[in-house]
């Protein structure tokens, strides 16, 4: 056969390939191909074998893992890639222990992101989300979902799906879309936020015509909006035709958990204080659980995620990094394999499973990525690590030694010697 790129030499490959979403125990059960190799024509993985099988293969190209882990290009299911501005400052208020959600109440938190969104250009956003995901291309994420939320308004909430769009276009990377309007209240519905829901539900008809976002979300949360306005919110928007996504439990355990599957969710996302009936109903759904425990370790909580009693129970979870200027500033969703294994005590196979398969399915993405198969597009991260246990062990750092999106290599690193 004839390949265009044959990757030789690889110490294990993890091919993913379980249907998914993979739930449970099954989630601990991960395929290693020791001494393989692999061959991509187009944007296509080609041929996958041993290496003793690579007289069968004829490439253009050939690059040597060194021994190295291989795996499909990570999957990012939760951040919030376009906003303007930043927060640095609103680290000494945490220090002092001011609550997240009392920065929110003063004005602050996701209320100062909206008007620094509100106040840039469609231009300045994209070179600024441009850079993000550049770094989230660099740290071995191909695919990723990206939130609007720091509009509040017509106007900029549609700038923000814009620019998603814009930079989707331009980037190597799959970008999936969400429409966030409903992150926060802004002052002028300070004492209306039905009315506010109503206002983002307009905007409903708007992004589905315009193809701006696949799924709709909501922050369900104290001082946000409740499990009621959640409910009717994500009911019309199924109506128009989206599936919904739920930021739920992430501080106080309001039920949001439950919502997400009530409503049937793709994804109930953070659950950082899901009730043990949440735990329960999630586990007996098709809703998969999106945590994000880099959020429960820059907010400086005590208690993160019930990630094992979830998976013991039989659900699907992901982890992702919930990239964002206020409760977890990282694109290194390799940080947050480490914090799932020392704070959420997620084995490594479990976390394979959640950073790849799983967290494709929480985007509507299961097909196409978050796996190496035959067939398809070939996302693929060769890795400067001995073996996959390997990467939340080591923490802190890129481990990326070379991408490949859609058969083309992005991102090689650098050697400074
Ligand atoms: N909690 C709600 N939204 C984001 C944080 C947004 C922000 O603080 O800017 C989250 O998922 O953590
Ligand atoms: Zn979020």
């Amino acid at each position: 056969m004839q390949v265009d790129i044959l990757i030789t030499n690889i110490g294990q490959l993890l091919p993913m390939d379980k249907k998914g979403p993979v739930r449970g125990a099954d989630m601990n059960d991960l395929t290693v191909w020791e001494d393989a190799a692999l061959g991509i024509k187009g944007n296509q993985v080609a041929w996958i074998g041993a290496m003793d099988e690579t007289d069968q293969v004829e490439a253009d190209e050939v690059i040597s893992a060194h021994g190295k882990l291989v795996t499909p290009g990570l999957v990012e299911p939760h951040t919030h890639l376009v906003f303007g501005g930043s927060r640095e400052k609103e680290m000494a208020l945490k220090q002092k222990g001011v609550p997240y959600l009392d920065i929110l109440k003063q004005g602050g938190g996701i209320l100062s992101t909206v008007r620094s969104t509100q106040e840039a250009t469609h231009e300045e956003l994209v070179d600024k989300a441009l850079f993000h995901l550049d770094r989230m291309a660099m740290h071995g994420i191909t695919t990723m979902e990206a939130k609007s939320g720091y509009g509040l308004d017509r106007e900029t909430e549609l700038k923000q799906l814009k620019v998603a769009k814009e930079v989707s276009d331009k980037h190597p990377l799959d970008l999936v879309s969400t429409f966030l309007g409903a992150h926060a209240i802004p002052p002028s519905y300070k004492d209306n936020p039905d009315a506010f829901l109503d206002h983002m539900a307009d905007l409903f008809d708007e992004i589905k015509s315009e193809n701006l976002a696949e799924f709709v979300d909501i922050f369900t949360e104290t001082g946000v909006f409740t499990v009621e306005q959640s409910r009717r919110y994500l009911q019309k928007a199924k109506e128009k035709g989206f599936r919904v996504k739920v930021h739920a439990d992430e501080i106080d355990p309001l039920g949001g958990t439950e919502l997400a599957v009530e409503v049937g969710a793709i994804s109930g996302d953070h659950l950082a204080v899901t009730s043990d009936e949440g735990i329960k109903q999630l586990a007996n759904s098709d809703t998969i659980g999106v945590i994000l425990p880099g959020t429960s370790f820059y907010l400086g909580k005590e208690t993160y995620a019930r990630a094992r009693e979830m998976i013991d129970a039989g659900a699907a979870v992901s982890i992702s990094t919930d990239f964002n200027p206020g409760s977890c500033v990282t694109e290194n969703l390799q940080l947050i394999m480490s914090i799932a294994a020392l704070k959420l005590k997620m084995s490594p196979e479990e976390i394979w499973h959640a950073v790849t398969v799983n967290a494709a399915h929480a985007i509507g993405r299961g097909n196409e990525a978050g796996s190496i198969t035959i067939g398809r597009k070939a996302d693929i991260v060769i890795w400067d690590a001995p073996n996959y246990m390997y990467i939340p062990y080591h923490y802190g750092v890129n481990h990326v030694n070379t991408v490949i999106k859609n058969g083309n290599v992005l991102f090689q690193r650098q050697e400074i010697r």
